[in-house]
C-alpha cells in the first residue's frame, strides 16, 4: 500500500544518485546535508534494523558500516537491483511501509526521504503496525519532510513556485508531506515519546522511542 509513486521511483532509480548530490538545483536544497542526514539516523539507529524505501541502498550502506543486521524493505525493483548491486550481503526484499514481510525481532525501524509517500490516515495505521512489531524499547528512526505547520507548508510552495521551481511545487502537493503535530500525535497516541530535529530546510529528523502502555483513546 501507498505504492502509488512506483512508476516515478522506476524511472527516477537511474539518475537518483546524481540528484541526492546536488546535481537538480530545484532539489538542492532539499537533499542539502544528505550525507550527514542518512548518518544521523544510522547513529540512532541499534539492534536488528527494518529500512523502508531503500532506493539506491545509500542509508542502507551506512547501516552496514555500523555493524547493524539490516532488512531492506523496497517496493520498486529498479530500486532493489540498483542497491542490492552494492550490498550483495544484504536481505533487500519487495514489501512498503505498510506490507512487509520480516520474520525476524526487530529493534529500530528506519527510514530516509520515504514516509511521505503514505497518507495521514496510512502513516497511523504503519505506525501502530510498527508499535506492535519492535521489541521492548525499540524505536523508530526516520528522516523526510515535514512542516511545522500547514501555513509553513503553503509558504514552501508559495516560495518554490515564485523560485520557478515548479516540479518541486508540484511534489509539495501531490505527496503527503505532513506536519509535526500531525506525526506527533500519530506517534504518542502509540505509545511513544518523540522528538524532532530540523536537520536542513525541508528535513527533520524524527525520534520516536516505544515507552510504556499505548493510549486507546
Ligand atoms: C526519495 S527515495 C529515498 C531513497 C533512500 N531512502 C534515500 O534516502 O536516498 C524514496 C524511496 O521510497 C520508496 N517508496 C515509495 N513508496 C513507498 C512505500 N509505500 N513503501 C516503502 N517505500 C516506498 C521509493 O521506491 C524510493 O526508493
Amino acid at each position: 500500500m501507498g505504492r502509488e509513486f512506483n512508476e516515478l521511483f522506476e524511472e527516477w532509480s537511474h539518475s537518483y544518485d546524481q540528484t541526492v548530490s546536488g546535481d537538480d538545483a530545484e532539489y538542492k536544497e532539499v537533499f542539502s546535508n544528505y550525507e550527514e542526514i542518512l548518518t544521523a539516523v544510522a547513529d540512532r539507529a541499534k539492534g536488528t534494523v527494518v529500512e523502508f524505501g531503500v532506493g539506491t541502498g545509500n542509508l542502507t550502506t551506512k547501516l552496514v558500516d555500523h555493524h547493524l543486521h539490516v532488512i531492506g524493505i523496497e517496493p520498486s525493483v529498479n530500486m532493489r537491483k540498483i542497491a542490492q548491486s552494492k550490498l550483495p550481503n544484504v536481505k533487500i526484499i519487495d514489501g512498503d511501509f505498510l506490507e512487509f514481510h520480516v520474520i525476524e525481532d526487530i529493534d529500530t525501524f528506519v527510514s530516509t526521504y520515504a514516509f511521505h509517500h503514505l497518507t495521514d490516515e496510512e502513516k497511523g495505521i504503519a505506525i501502530a503496525k510498527y508499535s506492535e512489531r519492535l521489541n521492548p524499547n525499540g524505536r523508530i528512526v526516520f528522516a523526510d519532510t515535514v512542516f511545522m505547520s500547514d501555513e509553513a507548508k503553503q509558504d514552501m510552495i508559495t516560495e518554490s513556485e515564485s523560485r520557478g521551481f515548479n516540479r518541486l511545487a508540484e511534489d509539495l502537493q501531490r505527496e503527503y508531506y505532513t506536519t509535526i503535530p500531525v506525526l506527533k500525535n500519530l506517534l504518542e497516541k502509540n505509545g511513544f515519546t518523540v522528538s524532532f530535529t530540523q536537520l536542513n530546510r525541508f528535513v527533520w529528523l524524527i525520534e520516536a522511542q516505544l515507552k510504556g502502555e499505548k493510549n486507546h483513546d
